[in-house]
């Protein structure tokens, strides 16, 4: 049994693995075939004999009882013996693959598949995750085989508020959402998009233990302007091209009321819309619901750790974060979420405006530098735009290459969707930085998206650079026995501890002052020596650890503003008792963990 020796050397999060303890019962209000039709209940061989008998299972199942350790070591085997027999294939062919292993599972026995990707989460997220998450959504029409969440498309008007009532469960606590105008830098993937918060809400349980039957993925399928997908016969979306204005904000409207209506204290996600909806929706409902953009918020939160990570790892204090010269390329709802972070952040360290504070921003997008000069400038975008005055020779649209040159940036950050743009000369360019210790920031997904890989990065821009990238790379071989390392800034360091400290608190808005502390927590997360190695965001491996720290943060935070009123039995005075450590702790123990409960039958 080599999976249990491995076991027995492994962590403390691990030691829970298997354990002996019975795990309280679970009220299931289905009897026979149902139950091993559920994914939520279903146990496949693991039912132990007395629960077949009193769940009418006797006889559905082949009679030798499997333990959990085993199913769990026949899962791997399967799995590793893909990964033996696709050798030589094409990546796209093997992540697929790994992928439908995965999926599968996942719609047969919800509790295996996260106890395999929980213990193996740093194996599983590329594929339940970016990058492959990127490529199952532009093929999930020839993919689709069981529906997951739910749908509520443009033809709902009107049906939206009794529709919410036929999801199973009594109680949902996260919803993601998307319209799926703006998947990964993929573009308008339409209905096929719902990938992206089956994925993100995978994240959810596997980093932060949300459970798993009080999770809600929802695509509103509000058409799609991708003539590819409305002319593909298999296409299982709505064959319109997207509504707009006033009759996409009513569609919206209606799915939030009709959510609410149901679950008051659920909260939502929007992901990936494309930015114009991105930033009107969070300003709309920011203040009336418990919702967060994770694109705008919780990308913003992820970057300005990793910029404060990069003055450390320059051998600077953290205040000279005020005179760091960035470059941002990508003027949209990432690129400008983390411009606002940023601003902020200096403003409070410095002491200065707002305005004083943005000197030291470039923001490039895909007409160049953006200046005041630029006629037809979105709203979003103006606050960052640069003054004549402070062009430094630079003129409005100027290309990335001239701006590199010219400014010699400490940190490049890109959010563009551009596969490539920080091409050979650009990180070229960035040798010449101000900075002892460059940073590039190629955060765009899936892989192919990134602004530039990492191996181009290190090879082209000097070995003593920090780099990071949003989908992962693995580590680059300098040769002599060095490695540059390879961060993954991607916001999955962040919004599963948003969301389960935002629950557990009792919140019913989601503030600016949450999600700073939680971006403030990550950036303080890791110690000198590995901020000295270029090492800015942990390893996914201790994921569950993150989300128990941001978590704490985002829920003391709720206290601090008067916003905590309670979860469960713990109300509102308790948890402004908590010390600091208390509320790591509280949170801690509120991760679901997945392992069989028995199952009681309730009519
Ligand atoms: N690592 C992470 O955690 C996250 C990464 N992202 C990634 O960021 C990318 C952008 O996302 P959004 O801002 O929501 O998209 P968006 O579509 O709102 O914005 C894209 C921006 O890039 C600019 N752009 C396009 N071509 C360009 C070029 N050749 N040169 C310079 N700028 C160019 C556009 O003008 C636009 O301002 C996506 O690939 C997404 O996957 C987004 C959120 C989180
Ligand atoms: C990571 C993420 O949210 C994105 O690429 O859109
Ligand atoms: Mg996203």
């Amino acid at each position: 049994m080599w999976k249990l020796a491995r076991f027995a050397a492994t962590s403390l999060a691990r030691s829970r693995r298997f354990s002996t303890a019975i795990p309280g019962p679970c009220m299931v209000h289905k009897r026979g075939a149902d139950i091993l039709h559920d994914p939520w209940f279903n146990k496949d061989t693991g039912f132990p004999l007395t629960e077949r008998d009193r769940l009418g299972l006797r006889g559905l199942l082949p009679p030798r009882v499997i333990s959990f350790e085993h199913q769990y070591e026949r899962f791997m085997n399967s799995y590793r013996s893909l990964e033996k027999n696709t050798r030589g294939q094409s990546d796209k062919f093997v992540s697929l693959a790994k992928w439908r292993i995965l999926n599968r599972l996942h719609d047969r026995n919800e509790t295996l598949y996260y106890r395999v990707l929980i213990d193996n989460i740093k194996e599983f997220a590329p594929i339940i995750y970016t990058p492959t998450v990127g490529l199952v959504c532009q093929n999930y029409s020839g993919l689709y085989r069981r529906p997951r969440g739910m749908y509520f498309s443009a033809k709902d008007k009107g049906e939206m508020m009794s529709m919410i009532y036929n999801w199973p469960a009594n109680q949902v606590d996260m919803i993601v959402l998307t319209d799926g105008s703006r998947i990964l830098g993929l573009g308008d993937l339409g209905v096929q998009g719902i990938g992206i918060p089956i994925g993100k809400l995978d994240m959810y349980v596997a980093a932060a233990g949300m459970n798993p039957q009080r999770i809600l993925p929802v695509m509103l399928d509000v058409g799609t302007n991708n003539q590819k997908l409305l002319e593909d016969p298999l296409y299982l979306g709505v064959r319109q091209p997207r509504l707009e204005g006033e009759e996409y904000l009513a569609v919206v409207d209606e799915f939030m009321e009709a959510v609410h209506a149901r679950w008051p204290k659920a909260i939502v996600q929007f992901e990936d819309f494309q930015m114009k909806w991105a930033f009107e929706t969070l300003y709309r409902y920011r203040r009336k619901f418990c919702m967060f953009n994770d694109d705008i918020q919780g990308t913003a939160g992820v970057a300005l750790a990793g910029l404060l990570g990069t003055v450390r790892a320059q051998g600077r204090p953290l205040s000279d974060f005020v005179n760091q010269k960035i470059v941002v390329v990508g003027a949209g709802s990432a690129g400008l979420g983390v411009l606002k972070m940023a601003v902020q952040a200096v403003s409070r360290m410095s002491g200065c405006s707002e305005t004083a504070a943005k000197s030291q921003f470039y923001l490039i997008d895909k007409n160049g530098l953006v200046t005041t000069e630029r006629s037809n400038l979105d709203p979003a975008a103006v606050p960052f735009a640069k003054h004549q005055s402070d062009l430094e020779g630079l003129a409005e649209g100027a290309s990335i290459i001239e701006v590199v040159k010219k400014i010699k940036p400490h940190v490049l950050v890109g959010l563009s969707g551009v596969g490539g743009i920080f091409n050979e000369e650009v990180l070229k360019a960035m040798r010449e930085s101000v900075s002892t210790k460059p940073a590039i920031f190629a955060m765009s997904n899936p892989t192919m998206n990134a602004e530039c890989t990492a191996t181009d990065a290190f090879n082209h821009a000097g070995e003593n650079i920090v780099f990071a990238s949003g989908s992962p790379f693995e580590n680059v071989n300098l040769g002599d026995g060095k490695f540059g390392h390879v961060n993954q800034a991607n916001n999955m360091y962040l919004f599963p501890g948003i969301g389960l400290g935002t629950l557990l608190s009792g919140a019913r808005l989601i503030t600016d002052g949450m999600l700073q502390e939680a971006a403030e927590c990550l950036a303080s997360y890791m110690t000198e020596e590995d901020i000295h190695k270029g090492i800015l965001y942990p390893s996914i491996d201790c994921i569950r650890n993150v989300t128990a720290e941001v978590g704490a943060a985002v829920l003391r935070a709720a206290v601090v503003e008067g916003l905590a009123e309670g979860h469960g039995d713990v109300g509102s005075k308790e948890l402004a008792h908590m010390s600091k450590e208390d509320t790591v702790g509280y949170v801690r123990e509120n991760m679901w963990f997945p392992e069989y409960s028995p199952l009681v039958h309730e009519k």
